[in-house]
Parts: C-alpha cells; sequence; structure tokens
C-alpha cells in the first residue's frame, strides 16, 4: 500500500490558493484551523444558523455556500453525507470554477452516485482517520491523525500534489496518509464504524451493562467495569496492539480474555457482519439511509432517543460528575 510522509507533500502546491471549508461542524472546524495554523488561506462556507456564528468567532472570513464557492480554488465539502448532494445541486454545482478542486472527507456521495461532478474539475478525497475534535487537539500537540487520500477525478493533473498538500496542511502527514479509492474508503469506513467502531462497540457495552445489572449488580458497578475501563483497556491496544494490552492485564484476565471472548464474539457475529458489509457493498445501506432522511428519520430519532433515556448513561453523567478529569 503506498503511503506517504511530511516530505512528500509539498505546502506550496497551495500557495495563493484559496480553500472553502463547506461546513464548520466536528471535521469543518478542525480542518480549517489546522489549514490556516499551517498557513493556508481558507474561508467557511454555511447556512445561517450556529456554526457561522463559530466559525466568525474562531476569526474566519464566512459566507453563504454560494459565495464561498466562487472565491474557491479549492472546495472541502464537509456537510452531513445526507445533506451534500441537495447543497451541491443548489449551491456548489452552479458556482464551481472550471479547473477546481472539489474534495470530500468521505467518499459516500460520491461513490453511490448522489454526486457527479462535471469532468472539468478535480475530485479528490482527504479523509482522516479520526473525529474532527481529535484532527484540532493531536495537530495542536504537534501530531496527526492518520488519513487516506483518494483521486476520483484528476482534471488538471494536479489532483494528486493537492490532496498531499492538504492532508499536510490538516497535519496527517506528521502521522501517515495512505493512497486508497473513492470505493475502498466508504465501504472500510461504513463497515468500521457500523460493526466495530460505534454500532459494535456500542452494543458490546450495554450487552455487558445490561447483564450485570439484571443479575443484581449495583448499576455504578456495571457502568465502571464495562464502559469507564474500557477505554483505559482500549488506550493499552491502541498503544501496543493485544500484545501490550495482554502484558498489563493479570493472567487471570488474560485466560478469561482468550477463551471467553471467542463466546461473545462468536460464528452469529461473524453471519451478521459479512451481512452488514454486503448491504454497504450493494448500496442497500445507502439507500436505507437516503429514505430515512426523506422521511425525517423515525428511526433515527426513535434509537437516540431510546439509548439517551437508557440507564447507563444516566448513571455515566452521575459518575463522570464526581469525577475532575471531567470537569472542564
Ligand atoms: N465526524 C467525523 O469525525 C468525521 C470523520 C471522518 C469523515 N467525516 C465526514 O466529514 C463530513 C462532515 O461530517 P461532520 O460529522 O463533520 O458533520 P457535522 O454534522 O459535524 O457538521 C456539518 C456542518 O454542516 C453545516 N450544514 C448542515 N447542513 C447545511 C446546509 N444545508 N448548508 C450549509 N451548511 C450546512 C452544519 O451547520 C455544520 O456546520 C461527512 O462527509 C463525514 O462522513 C466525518
Ligand atoms: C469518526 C468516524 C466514525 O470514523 C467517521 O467515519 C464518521 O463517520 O464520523
Ligand atoms: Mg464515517
Ligand atoms: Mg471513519
Amino acid at each position: 500500500m503506498q503511503k506517504y510522509y511530511e516530505s512528500d507533500a509539498d505546502p506550496g502546491t497551495l500557495e495563493g490558493k484559496t480553500i472553502a471549508v463547506i461546513g464548520y461542524g466536528s471535521q469543518g472546524r478542525g480542518q480549517a484551523l489546522n489549514l490556516r495554523d499551517s498557513g493556508c488561506q481558507v474561508v467557511i462556507g454555511l447556512r445561517p444558523g450556529s456554526s457561522w456564528q463559530r466559525a466568525s468567532e474562531d476569526g474566519f472570513e464566512v459566507y453563504s455556500v454560494t459565495e464561498a464557492v466562487k472565491r474557491a480554488d479549492i472546495i472541502q465539502i464537509l456537510l452531513p453525507d445526507e445533506n451534500q448532494a441537495g447543497v451541491y445541486r443548489a449551491e456548489i454545482s452552479p458556482n464551481i470554477r472550471e479547473n477546481a478542486c472539489l474534495m470530500f472527507s468521505h467518499g459516500f456521495n460520491i461513490h453511490y452516485g448522489q454526486i457527479v461532478p462535471p469532468p472539468t474539475v478535480d475530485v479528490v478525497m482527504v479523509a482522516p482517520k479520526g473525529p474532527g475534535h481529535m484532527v484540532r487537539r493531536t495537530y495542536e500537540e504537534g501530531k496527526g491523525v492518520p488519513a487516506l487520500i483518494a483521486i476520483h477525478q484528476d482534471a488538471t493533473g494536479k489532483a494528486h500534489a493537492i490532496a498531499l498538500a492538504y492532508a499536510r496542511g490538516i497535519g496527517a502527514t506528521r502521522a501517515v496518509v495512505l493512497e486508497t479509492t473513492f470505493a475502498e474508503e466508504t465501504e472500510t469506513d461504513l463497515f468500521g464504524e457500523q460493526a466495530v467502531l460505534c454500532g459494535g462497540i456500542t452494543s458490546l457495552i450495554k450487552a455487558g451493562f445490561e447483564t450485570l445489572v439484571d443479575a443484581g449488580y449495583a448499576p455504578e458497578m456495571a457502568y465502571l467495569e464495562v464502559l469507564h475501563e474500557t477505554k483505559l483497556i482500549v488506550d493499552l491496544i491502541y498503544e501496543g496492539g493485544f500484545t501490550k494490552m495482554r502484558d498489563s492485564i493479570s493472567n487471570t484476565a488474560q485466560y478469561g480474555d482468550l477463551t471467553r471472548g471467542p463466546r461473545v464474539i462468536g460464528p452469529e457475529t461473524y453471519v451478521a457482519m459479512q451481512e452488514i458489509l454486503e448491504e454497504i457493498q450493494n448500496g442497500e445501506f445507502a439507500k436505507e439511509w437516503m429514505l430515512e432522511n426523506m422521511v425525517n428519520r423515525p428511526v433515527f430519532n426513535a434509537l437516540t432517543r431510546a439509548d439517551e433515556e437508557h440507564l447507563i448513561e444516566q448513571v455515566g453523567k452521575e459518575i463522570r460528575g464526581f469525577m475532575p478529569q471531567f470537569r472542564k
């Protein structure tokens, strides 16, 4: 797999170019602040609302999406995936300059054909492999979050150099940048967040919590055991893989881990993961998510509310309130 580091990117590629960051949420804010600190010229494109005020308070020139796109050589679309196609049709497509570079941090809309850019523009991806808040925090610490780059369309012959320079601007080349395709990024990203990072982990924690509470143990005990300590264990895995984590836990824990873990994540889970991956690959998930948005998200809202009201969230709020590391 092709990998890039700091010395592979030429920051001069972005000299004299205006980058319009469209959207100022998790990724928009993190990427825009990092780019500015790296010496890039950045404007923000938004609709009126709370993000507008935040971007202005952070010292950015903020415009409507239409005005920002008119000023831009590079347009990084950091709107929610479900809003991108509508905004693209109404405000980006009519105003985009010939030879501009259209950029994404996730391939969803290009891969599933929701946005079809004209052949006169570059279409690239720079996708940080981490939440936007961490993109900013690690940059401020002098480090970076790894990123993926991909080229969908190279109208100018400079698409690759722009993507790499942008990745450097957000701090990603301080870690590592991997070359991929829109298809590979989209499918692996959706699978990861559904089956492991977000869906898998919350379901696992919830199942452990409910099992302990249903058996009569105190919710506070269950919370500390299966949620709070998850981070401490995952930090060790993150730093040095399973081996470092297992070096740090007791032999008793390690024996339980090796013999009981596969009973929790057994053949049934592999089948479910396979099905989830197939729904991503054949476009079924993308279609379901687009339709869910068209009917004002009944499933999304009901399931979000149910989890917000779950005992684990109430107990967690109370326990974190006692711990100094969570106080602002
Ligand atoms: N959240 C992450 O950490 C993360 C990580 C990797 C990739 N991504 C990708 O980055 C992109 C942005 O995701 P996010 O989570 O940062 O989004 P977000 O929901 O945090 O922020 C979206 C921003 O767009 C603005 N916005 C929404 N609708 C708008 C409209 N119609 N017109 C103008 N502005 C509008 C919002 O006010 C907000 O500023 C997505 O493609 C996502 O898949 C996100
Ligand atoms: C941060 C994630 C989960 O990795 C990203 O893919 C997202 O969609 O927010
Ligand atoms: Mg994602
Ligand atoms: Mg992701």
